[in-house]
């Protein structure tokens, strides 16, 4: 099996800040390079620099504005987050909607600055929409569990399933991930035995006791 990308969203939890932002950077470092699996972490805005320029694993943000360089206030400018080190970026979390225009102009953003896009959708029919923009990635997520503590591979494979031939049969080129209650080495092998690449999740790692156990169970299937 090819080695699936775990993506982990630091969200706005006062667990994934400062010190302790940096304690899950180092876990997914060293988690990744004894297991080869792919681990990147979703930090805050301002961690993106930092965490960027001190690991070396994939750093994405959870958000960006479709705009350009001038006057506009308190948003999120694409080039300042490549700049920042990043790697890719979310686009449409559930936590952070967006209308489809605005997710397509994000899309076009990422891809004119060499930024990998991860679109967020929340069922088949989006994950349908959301594949037609030309991401490289598609994360379904149902709402109702992200943050739940279900596991979406285990309360829901058919969403996963439903997702990954609605963006297969869209443009087979995109990569499909899955999220919401992602807890377990169990979860993601269910998850790529579905068909997609990996998994896009937060709660388990960033809220755990201690994070890098979590990781190398999330690991261990592979
Ligand atoms: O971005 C991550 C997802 O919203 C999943 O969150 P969760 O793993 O806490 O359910």
């Amino acid at each position: 099996m090819v080695s699936p990308f775990i993506l982990v969203n630091l969200k706005t939890y006062k667990e994934g800040m400062g010190s302790n932002a940096h304690r899950i950077a180092a876990a997914a470092e060293t988690v990744a390079r004894e297991s080869g699996a792919v681990i990147g972490i979703a930090p805050a805005f301002t961690e993106l620099h930092p965490m960027s320029h001190h690991y070396a694993i994939p750093v994405f943000a959870q958000h960006i504005d479709a705009i350009t360089p001038g006057a506009h206030t308190g948003h999120i400018l694409p080039e300042a987050v490549r700049s920042a080190g990043a790697r890719g970026t979310l686009i449409n979390h559930s936590e952070r909607r967006l209308t489809l225009a605005d997710i397509g102009a994000c899309v076009e953003a990422a891809r004119r600055l060499h930024l990998e896009s991860v679109v967020c959708t929340n069922n088949d029919a989006t994950s349908a929409a959301a594949a037609a923009l030309k991401p490289d990635y598609v994360a379904i997520e149902p709402p109702e569990l992200i943050g739940s503590g279900v596991s979406v591979s285990k309360a829901d494979p058919g969403i996963i399933e439903r997702s990954v031939n609605a963006v297969r049969a869209v443009n087979p080129d995109v990569k499909v991930l899955t999220g919401a209650g992602i807890q377990s080495g169990e979860c993601v092998r269910i998850a790529v035995d579905l068909g997609t690449c990996g998994v896009l999740l937060a709660s388990s790692v960033v809220k755990a006791e201690n994070p890098e156990a979590v990781l190398r169970d999330l690991v261990s299937l592979i």
